[in-house]
């Protein structure tokens, strides 16, 4: 598990992260989300011993990473695929990790499979495409078989397929017990990838619960209504009804009606009393990247001096009156609902337990030879790392000597004691 209490870091007159409390457990996907510029890499930064918070704490396991014993088998990284030299072929750079950290070169070779770039795995990395780097990141962060996965960005630059390889690799580490921490500007690919949020703006915590609970606290359920194409008296009509009714009705772009603050029932029964078919009744929640639109309006520092919103506003209607701001959160968005909490907390605070471990791990579904299997190069002193086992670091003692990362893409140690025993 990683735990951040008050954690804080100031750059000069900047305080990038501020008094950020949480925790990412295991067992889950957790999404980390934010605009940029909100503390999102600086916090992964300090998660992993590279930068120094300038107040609170953040640990892996009940450690600092760079007390953490045999860190590069625990912890895995995937923080700027850029981070490589070029000059290095693929698995020449993986090997150079796997020697620093005590890891079998057999273990390189199954990690560019799993990644699948054993077909370029002896060509320079300076030449590969920015979707090959990430591949290349990611097997760098997954060669210690470690429990704790960090991933800043990791679709950045993959092609369709990619991401839909990323995302059953998330799911999968996840279902073996791994905590799996994942910061994405794509909504629609956290959506299907997250169990649980951490939203930050601006440094400070937004969010921190399911993704379910983050879509209904953020956004409100509406109905998409239908009348007769060829009939627009007709929505017209139920437009005016649904409106005096008290409910919020706004034309969607093709023809339909987005209504808020009425239930279907009583819809319906509005449009029968006005004498107007129906082609279309339906309920609808609104999608996570409304839903995080919604929240983080107000926490957003880097906008465009042309409206961005503007492509995806809609027309009032003659009569309807815009959403109401919610404090904290600036102008609400019209192409969200209105918001579920008027005039009140700007988001629900966490409910329920957090998520917790899977019952039954998967074993090894994305395809690494011998993922889910025991750790092919042998346990560690304290506990053992292997996929599915138990916590190593929960009976560790701490070490004497810190570990000192050695790059952003590499949080490796020299410092790990532990020899390879087949490592060319
Ligand atoms: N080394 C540094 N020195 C000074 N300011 C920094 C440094 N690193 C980060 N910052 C500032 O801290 C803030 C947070 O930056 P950070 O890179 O953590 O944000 P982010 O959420 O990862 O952004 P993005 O989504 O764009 O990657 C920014 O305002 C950034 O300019």
């Amino acid at each position: 598990m990683i735990e951040a209490v008050g954690l804080t870091k100031r750059y000069g007159d900047k305080t990038a992260v501020y008094n950020l409390s949480f925790q990412v457990r295991p067992g889950a996907v957790t999404g980390f989300l934010g605009p940029n510029g909100s503390g999102k890499s600086t916090t992964m930064r300090m998660i992993l011993g590279l930068d120094n918070p300038t107040a609170g704490t953040v640990t892996i396991g009940g450690y600092p990473y760079r007390r953490l014993p045999n860190a590069p088998r625990q912890v895995g990284a995937l923080l700027d695929a850029k981070a490589v030299h070029g000059g290095r072929s693929a698995r020449n750079h993986l090997l150079c990790l796997a020697q620093l950290s005590g890891i079998p070169a057999r273990r390189v070779d199954e990690v560019l499979g799993v990644v699948g770039l054993q077909g370029v795995a002896k060509k320079r990395s300076k030449g590969f495409s920015l979707g090959m780097g990430q591949r290349l990141g990611i097997a760098a962060a997954l060669l210690g078989d470690p429990q704790v996965l960090l991933f800043d960005e990791p679709v950045n630059g993959l092609d369709p397929e990619g991401i839909l390889w990323v995302r059953n690799l998330m799911k999968a580490l996840a279902a073996e017990g791994r905590t799996v921490f994942v910061s994405s500007h794509l909504m629609s690919e956290m959506a299907l990838t997250a169990d649980h949020l951490i939203v930050i703006g601006r440094g400070q915590l937004l969010a921190d619960m399911s993704v379910t609970d983050f879509i209904s606290a953020n956004s409100a359920d509406f109905a998409r209504v239908r009348t007769p194409d060829a009939e627009p008296q007709l929505r017209e009509k139920l437009t005016a009804a649904l409106t005096e009714a008290g409910g919020h009705v706004l034309p969607e772009q093709d023809g339909a009606l987005r209504v808020t603050g009425l239930p279907l029932p009583r819809i319906s029964d509005l449009a029968h009393e006005a004498d107007v078919r129906l082609w279309e009744l339906s309920p609808h929640q609104a999608s996570l990247e409304e839903a995080y639109m919604r929240m983080t309006q107000g926490a957003v520092d880097y906008r465009s001096t042309t409206d961005q919103k503007a492509g995806l506003m809609q027309p009032l209607p003659p009569g309807a009156q815009p959403p109401v701001p919610v404090p904290g959160q600036g102008q609400p968005g019209w192409y969200a609902p209105p918001p579920p909490q008027q005039g009140g907390q700007p988001f629900a605070p966490p409910q329920g337990p957090p998520q917790g471990a899977p019952g039954q791990p998967a074993a090894g579904p994305y395809g690494a030879p011998g993922a889910g299997a025991p750790n092919p190069y042998g346990a560690p002193a304290a506990g053992g790392p292997g996929a599915g086992g138990p916590n190593p670091y929960a009976q560790a003692a701490p070490p004497s000597a810190p570990a000192e990362p050695t790059s952003a893409a590499e949080p490796t140690s020299a410092a790990d004691s532990t020899k390879p025993e087949d490592a060319r």
